[in-house]
């Protein structure tokens, strides 16, 4: 499809969503699977995950009385218009302005410079009538700092710009298909005016003699709606590792290269250990990912019900481990899907194989909701304040709980002696706690050592990154062992996710084996044994690989892959597939007679001369 007609076909899946939802009808639960499975995004995405949850959270009871009924039968469709042309990830530098004029009782919003022109949110190019708006809060001459605004953006008649709105789709996106169904866009603000009640003023607010009142919540709140979608981002990221897990291991089940013994069959390229070592440890992270986003979704429910009655408590925690598990699973799985792409040979570069596409419409996860390097960054902050609080009597909680035996973990040796003790999940959480306090203690000592912190900070960024990866790739090991340890339904099934819960550990151990030797959490000795028991785990894995990948319940519709086909029959279906392409249409091509004649004509004339 080209970009218009892949447009609009978007469009019509929407709203055919839309429609089912409500004739069947659908619970929330089951509506959000709907639109999963449209699988294409698309400005449902922003509406429902962005635009309502932005005015539950910062809407006052009145502002959600009037917005959110017409939002939730869709009489308005809203998109969440945050990052600029000038910032994304530094929210605080954002340069459109809402300045509040007390003789109209109005905000005039305006984008003072091309950098300030919003550039990127999704929805806004040619869709939403609506969005929430980031802009600088300035009131009687003074910069109150960014704050969110309800806007209405186009006429509800004919869907044209209000007038002093100038907005666009910002142009075409990395791969064929891919995002580009969706309408990611930019818009100016020449002096546009809107009521003083479209500020969102559940976290602070402006009188209407112009007054700031600020609130007694964390400011933080304002980012709220990022931290829902952050914990969503992990779930997505487990689904889409599975996918692209799905199509490589069918599909080195069905090649075979090598191997023939007197004319007998090849060997099935899943068999060979290098095979494995590339592809069990991303079906292992599927699973890890899977249970870590279970995990989230528990801790998100937590923080907002403990916001609800005003403890703050924990919010620093929530908004680290959103961060951080958003960064290190979506960066994971970008690579997982082009290795998988990798894994199935010069057949996977073919767009029919699914992996070209889901790549493209993946990896901009790695991008929004935060670039994944600021993300750690956010962590790094987090664990350097723990680690200065050690010894202060306030015990590390949460996920930092390890913190609070730091005695313990900065001296310990591990007592792995065999192969199999890597199976000893007590054995397995203590090498990871070792490692990432042993980082993030290194780190913190480092950084004392310069005078002025944040310039400590800076030039320690590569390692606190690091560091903070050390500490999710902790979190989940130790959600995956906490799983294990739970009630698991079905005969054997324990047993099968024991195996990938120590391959994605001892995988990690090898490919950071740098961390691990050079904190002393672990000897090389030690390394050479889980590199050991990693093969043994291997070996288990193969008979069950292909059942693993099956229990995901992908229908071959949603794979859209020849090779993670569920018969396994690829090859005629490959030949299918190449039939199809308009390029077959003829058997002589367009241009053959402009080109190609001419040209060898030309040579069987100097020939005979
Ligand atoms: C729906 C699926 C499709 C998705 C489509 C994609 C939609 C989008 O991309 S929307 C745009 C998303 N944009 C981003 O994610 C921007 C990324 N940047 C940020 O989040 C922030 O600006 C950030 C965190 C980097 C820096 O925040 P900033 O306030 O400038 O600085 P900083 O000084 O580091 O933080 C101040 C304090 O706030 C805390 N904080 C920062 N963010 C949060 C948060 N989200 N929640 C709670 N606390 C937070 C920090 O921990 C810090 O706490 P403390 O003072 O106690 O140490
Ligand atoms: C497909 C897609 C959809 C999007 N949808 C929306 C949307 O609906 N609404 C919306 O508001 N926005 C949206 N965005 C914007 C997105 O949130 C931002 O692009 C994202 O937050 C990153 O910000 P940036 O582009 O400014 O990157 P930059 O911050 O400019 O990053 C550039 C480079 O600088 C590095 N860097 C930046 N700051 C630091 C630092 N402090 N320390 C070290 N390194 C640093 C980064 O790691 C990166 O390598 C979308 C983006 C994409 C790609």
């Amino acid at each position: 499809m080209t970009r218009k007609e892949l447009f609009k076909n978007t469009l019509r899946k929407s709203v055919h969503a839309w429609k089912l939802i409500n004739e069947l009808p659908l619970s929330d639960d089951e509506s959000l699977m709907l639109r999963h499975f449209m699988d294409q995004p698309g400005f449902l995405d922003l509406h429902w995950r962005m635009f309502v949850p932005a005015i539950k959270g910062q809407g006052t009871e009145e502002q959600k009385q009037k917005w959110l009924p017409l939002a939730n039968k869709m009489q308005i469709i809203g998109c969440y218009a945050q990052t600029e042309l000038g910032h994304g990830s530094n929210v605080q530098g954002l340069e459109t302005t809402a300045t509040f004029d007390p003789q109209t009782d109005q905000f005039i919003l305006h984008s003072p410079t091309q950098t300030s022109s919003k550039w990127w949110p999704g929805g806004l190019g040619k869709v939403s009538t609506h969005a929430v708006i980031y802009a600088r809060l300035i009131t009687d001459g003074k910069d109150h700092g960014v704050h969110g605004f309800i806007v209405q953006l186009r006429n509800m008649d004919d869907h044209s710009p209000l007038p002093g709105i100038t907005i666009g789709d910002i142009g075409v996106k990395f791969g064929n298909g891919a995002y580009n169904s969706m309408d990611n866009g930019f818009l100016m603000f020449d002096k546009f005016c809107i009521p003083r009640d479209q500020m969102l003023m559940r976290l602070s607010k402006v009188t209407r003699e112009g007054k700031y009142v600020p609130s007694d919540v964390p400011r933080q709140l304002m980012y709220g709606t990022m931290v829902s979608v952050r914990q969503t981002i992990v779930s997505n990221a487990s689904i889409a590792m599975a996918r692209a897990v799905c199509i490589a291991t069918r599909y080195s089940a069905v090649r075979r290269q090598f191997g023939s013994q007197n004319g007998g069959i090849e060997t099935q390229v899943i068999d060979y250990k290098t095979q494995q070592n590339r592809l069990f440890p991303l079906l292992a992270s599927a699973y890890a990912f899977r249970f870590v986003g279970e995990w989230l979704k528990w801790l998100y429910t937590d923080v907002t019900q403990r916001l609800e009655a005003s403890d703050f408590a924990t919010l620093p925690e929530a908004h680290a481990c959103t961060a951080g598990l958003k960064s290190m699973t979506t960066s994971a799985t970008s690579d997982g899907i082009e290795e998988c792409r990798k894994l199935c040979g010069g057949h996977g570069y073919l767009w029919c194989s699914g992996l070209p596409e889901l790549f493209a419409v993946y990896v901009p996860a790695c991008t929004y909701e935060g670039d994944n390097v600021v993300l750690q960054l956010q962590v790094a902050r987090f664990l350097m304040k723990t680690v200065s609080q050690l010894g202060s009597g306030k015990a590390p909680a949460g996920t930092t709980a390890y913190m609070g035996r730091a005695k313990h973990l900065l001296q310990c040796r591990s007592s792995i002696r065999k192969a199999e003790d890597w199976l000893n999940p007590a054995m397995v959480l203590e090498t990871f706690e070792a490692r990432a306090l042993r980082m993030a203690v290194s780190c913190a000592n480092n950084l004392s050592k310069f005078e002025n912190q944040e310039q400590g900070f800076s030039e320690l960024l590569a390692d606190l990154v690091e560091a903070a990866i050390a500490h999710c790739q902790l979190i989940v090991v130790s959600k995956f062992i906490v799983k294990l340890e739970g009630e698991i339904k079905g005969k054997g099934v324990k047993n099968q996710l024991k195996n990938l819960c120590y391959i994605y550990a001892l995988h990690l151990i090898h490919k950071h084996l740098g961390d691990f030797l050079s904190t002393n959490s672990i000897t090389s000795e030690q390394a050479s044994l889980a590199n050991h028991q990693l093969r043994s785990l291997y070996t288990q894995v193969r008979p069950n690989a292909v059942a693993l990948v099956d229990a995901f319940d992908y229908t071959d519709h949603y794979l859209g892959s020849v090779l993670g086909r569920y018969d396994g029959n690829v090859y005629p279906k490959l030949f299918e597939e190449a039939l199809k392409d308009p390029l077959n249409d003829t058997v002589v091509p367009d241009g053959y007679h402009e080109y190609i004649r001419p040209l060898i004509k030309q040579h069987l004339r100097s020939a005979r001369l």
